[in-house]
């Protein structure tokens, strides 16, 4: 287990470039699958969870190669099905969340698959229902074997249809449609998650060849076509790291560049942060974030106390409202943080307060942060990161904080920023890996 020394309390200055996007990298690599024809693909950022899905693609017998630091090329024209016997494979699958995008790709080409419950952040109940309902009614069979814990998938007459999704899960969506490209007849999917992510990956395998229109809408209609083809793709930035840099920015009264942000892409993030009272200047694709002393959270118009809250997209992703949280701890005024979607992602507010934030834990859903406006500095502890975005956010706490604080368990951060340390080293921050 890994560790962080965190010397606070210093400001951090100059440019940073995003890494690409880690939630549409692990769809886009499954996409990969689709083909027998090579797939090229730029901005991969080297983080654990991408770096594991890779590794397992290529288990799975697709050719990996690697161009330069992040653009890979992927030929899965010969994949060894049986692989997915082995424990390996088990353990590989259940280490990430993304595996289960295999799962769509896997069945639309080859018409069979085997995928154990799979893991990613111990967030709260993270079920699969949308997946798996979305695919039987392409007529995938499911069986659960409940000796070995793997599901085992029959997609072999998958056929369109018109399905309503029981929630606008992304992974979920990613899945049915790579599934739905290659089935027979037109998919309708309604409820679909809209995401960068699930753009990307619409506009991805419309280069392959798919037909798939609606594209950044929750109404996506595919009409099934016989092959894909190979092509070459771009990530995004990473839309969630960007709004963790702004964050820090605010929180430890910093002037930072955030490079190539990609800005029209991040709906409603900027006007978030805006609402906490943080300047934010957008020139070309770049966002500088001048040094604030201070910043005053709004209001409703009517006078009542701000909430921010998560919602599928267009709404606010949910993975930032952690960074919003400890970002508020600072800020002059009152919000209330509701997160919706998961039930166990806000306990880490507890080590906040053991730094001297104001909050109040309403349930497991809300937290109410009372801003110090910056009276007294958060003081330095020593803490474990119990998931990606509470340990970015305990960082950005550290970063801010009096004194020097130690961060446990940093491989869930690793999980999904590349390189953290060093980066916000290279802009004065004062981080030693244990
Ligand atoms: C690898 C990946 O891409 N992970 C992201 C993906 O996870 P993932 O695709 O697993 O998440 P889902 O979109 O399926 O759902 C996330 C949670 O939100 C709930 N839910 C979802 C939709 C909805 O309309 N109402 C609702 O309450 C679900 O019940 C679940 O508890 O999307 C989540 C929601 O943006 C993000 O937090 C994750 O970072
Ligand atoms: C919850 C997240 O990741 P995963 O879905 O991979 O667990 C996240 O990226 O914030």
């Amino acid at each position: 287990m890994a560790s962080f020394e965190i010397i606070g309390g210093t400001r951090l200055q100059g440019e940073i470039v995003p890494q690409g996007a880690k939630n549409e990298a692990l769809q886009i690599i499954c996409a990969v699958l689709l083909t027998p024809e090579p797939v090229t693909i730029h901005n991969i950022p080297d983080i654990r969870d991408v770096n594991k899905l890779i590794e397992l693609i290529g288990h799975l017998g697709a050719k990996v190669e690697k161009l330069s630091a992040d653009s890979y090329r992927f030929e899965a024209k010969d994949v060894d099905l049986a692989y997915m016997e082995s424990p390996e494979f088990a353990k590989e699958a259940t280490a990430l969340r993304g595996s289960i995008m295999i799962l769509g790709p896997l069945l639309a080409r080859f018409g069979q698959a085997r995928i154990p419950k799979p893991g990613g952040d111990k967030i709260g109940r993270r079920r699969l229902d949308t997946h798996f309902l979305g695919l039987e009614k392409l007529g995938a069979k499911f069986n659960y074997n409940s000796k070995d814990g793997f599901f085992y998938i029959d997609g072999s007459h998958l056929q369109g249809t018109y399905m309503l999704l029981d929630e606008a899960s992304v992974t979920g969506t990613a899945n049915i449609l790579m599934a739905a490209v290659l089935a027979k007849g037109t998919t309708t999917i309604y409820n679909a998650a809209c995401e960068p992510y699930i753009q990307q990956l619409c506009k991805m395998l419309n280069s392959m060849g798919a037909k798939i229109s609606g594209i950044g809408s929750n109404l996506l209609t595919i009409e099934g076509v016989e092959a894909l083809g190979g092509t070459e793709h771009r990530m995004l930035p990473d839309m969630i790291e960007i709004g963790s840099f702004i964050g820090l920015a605010a929180m430890t009264g910093s002037e930072i560049t955030i490079k190539n942000a990609a800005v029209k892409e991040l709906g409603i993030i900027p006007e978030i942060f805006g609402r906490m009272g943080i300047k934010i200047e957008i020139k070309g694709d770049d966002i500088f974030i001048p040094q604030q002393y201070k910043y005053e959270l709004e209001t409703f118009i009517d006078g009542s106390t701000l909430t921010i809250a998560d919602a599928p997209w267009p709404g606010f992703t949910p993975d930032l409202l952690s960074i919003v949280l400890v970002t508020a701890t600072q800020a002059k005024g009152t919000v209330l943080i509701h997160q919706k979607m998961f039930e166990s992602r806000l306990f880490f507010v507890d080590k906040l307060i053991d730094m001297g934030a104001q909050i109040i834990l309403c349930d497991p859903h809300r937290a109410t942060v009372i801003g110090l406006d910056r009276r007294v500095p958060l003081r330095g502890i020593r803490m474990t990161s119990p998931d990606i975005r509470a340990g970015v956010a305990l960082l950005i706490a550290a970063l801010s904080a009096e004194g020097t604080s130690i961060i446990d368990n940093v491989e869930q951060i690793d999980r999904g920023y590349q390189y953290i340390d060093q980066r916000l080293n290279a802009l004065g921050a004062k981080i030693r890996r244990l």
